[in-house]
């Protein structure tokens, strides 16, 4: 039996009762902690904490001991939405974007996802995991410790299950939970630019039953927006995905108001994500649901596209997640920490808010929340440790600069 016991916890974040699975609305302003805390982890998960005033003396024997020298502890980051799996960069439409060009004008002179897909065509699967797998152990050292990664620069039947593999292996070789998206839906490859029928009949016809045989996918995703996929050819994917049991997490709202919102929770969504572009009828659309709103600040960051409306969907009682959306063309960061603090200065919640958007509603995204998310007996011992810090706050405050000292993942010390 292996154990780790941490001592000298500045605050140990994220004590929420074990059946609180997700947090809506003024509820997200709610992070319990423990101040002067200790934590013991056996065999991967986590076995009590309390006060420091209350360290238990029976301990395991076989045991690793740590102080956190006042240091806070946090659940690991859970990350809800990632496209890590890419074949290269794409800082060539960087410098278009400074030059002005839009996200849509990329897209018209041949860059955007079809650049992804031209590229990742090409490549062989080992090299997709193992560029996969350094953006991956970049992400865990800075804190996160469960992620969701999507399909969707394949766009061939051979590409797609491609990608889903790179992300299986994934699963297999790291030491998070990580969850599937298949997103073939994600543009409309040149052949099918003018035949959209066929391209959708391929994902149905020949796609989608292949993936669900081999089990390569946890949730059927789709870029519904103008110039991508047409609410009726989500409905469509959905009702297909449903039959193979592939819940939808869907990119809705990016761009436009285009019913994106409404599709996904008509489908019992498990997340809607990005909305950018939100009115009252999507607010109102996501607080009759059980659906999360997932939010992408850095995507908006880095786009210079509008800042979601955190503030509203919270108030309408919505369980808001923040993720980061790392990929190379709208989002080139897997730093859950700066997602944390974009939450905080751009969308304007408070850093409690953020934290349980970035850690239990995240993990609820992924359905996930029985096992990591927040600080409980019995859940994976998925945790960071920060240098001593003044405040909660002072996470977020100090935004682009790491206050990580160490990350622990099923009780280990990574
Ligand atoms: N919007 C759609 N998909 C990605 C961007 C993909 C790309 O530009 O390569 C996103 O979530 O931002
Ligand atoms: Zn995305």
């Amino acid at each position: 039996m292996s154990a780790l016991l941490i001592t000298d916890i500045g605050s140990l974040v994220g004590t929420h009762p074990k059946n609180i699975s997700v947090l809506k609305g003024s509820s997200m302003n709610t992070l319990p902690a423990i101040n002067n805390a200790w934590i013991l982890c056996e065999d991967g998960l986590i076995a009590d904490f309390g006060s420091m005033d209350n360290l238990p003396t029976n301990l395991p024997t076989s045991l690793t001991s740590i102080s956190a020298k006042g240091g806070y502890v946090f659940p690991s980051w859970c990350d809800s939405h990632t496209h890590i799996v890419f074949a290269a960069s794409r800082e060539e439409e960087f410098v278009m974007k400074i030059q002005g060009k839009s996200y849509e004008e990329i897209a018209a002179a041949g860059g955007g996802i079809l650049n992804s897909a031209r590229k990742l065509q090409n490549e062989t699967e080992d090299h997709l995991f193992e560029s996969a797998s350094m953006r991956l152990k970049d992400m865990i050292k800075q804190g996160t410790g469960a992620v969701e990664i999507k399909s969707g620069y394949g766009l061939t039947l051979d590409s797609e299950l491609k990608m889903l593999r790179v992300i299986r292996r994934l699963k297999e070789a790291f030491k998070i939970p990580i969850k599937a998206s298949f997103l073939a839906a994600h543009t409309y490859p040149e052949d099918y630019k003018n035949d959209h029928n066929s391209y959708i009949k391929l994902i149905i016809d020949k796609m989608l039953p292949k993936i669900a045989d081999e089990g390569l996918a946890d949730y059927i995703d789709v870029f519904c927006e103008k110039g991508f996929f047409s609410v009726d050819e989500t409905e469509k994917l959905l009702e297909v995905g449903a039959k193979y049991g592939l819940p939808p997490k869907i990119h809705a709202n990016q761009l436009s108001i285009s019913g994106a919102v409404q599709v996904g929770v008509k489908h019992h969504a498990i997340s809607v994500d990005h909305l950018e572009v939100t009115d009252e009828d999507v607010v109102r659309s996501i607080s009759s649901s059980n659906t999360i709103a997932t939010l992408l600040p850095s995507c908006s960051l880095y786009l210079g596209i509008p800042f979601a409306n955190a503030r509203g969907l919270i108030n309408a009682d919505i369980p808001v997640a923040l993720a980061s959306d790392f990929n190379p063309g709208s989002t080139p960061s897997g730093n859950m920490n700066f997602v944390v603090s974009l939450g905080c200065i751009k969308l304007k919640m408070l850093p409690e808010e953020a934290i349980n958007a970035a850690t239990l509603n995240g993990a609820a995204a992924m359905q996930l929340s029985e096992t990591v998310g927040s600080i409980a007996v019995g859940k994976r011992a998925n945790l960071f440790i920060t240098r001593p810090m003044s405040s909660l706050a002072y996470l977020p405050y100090s935004f682009g600069q790491s206050q990580i000292e160490k990350v622990v993942l099923n009780g280990e010390i990574c």
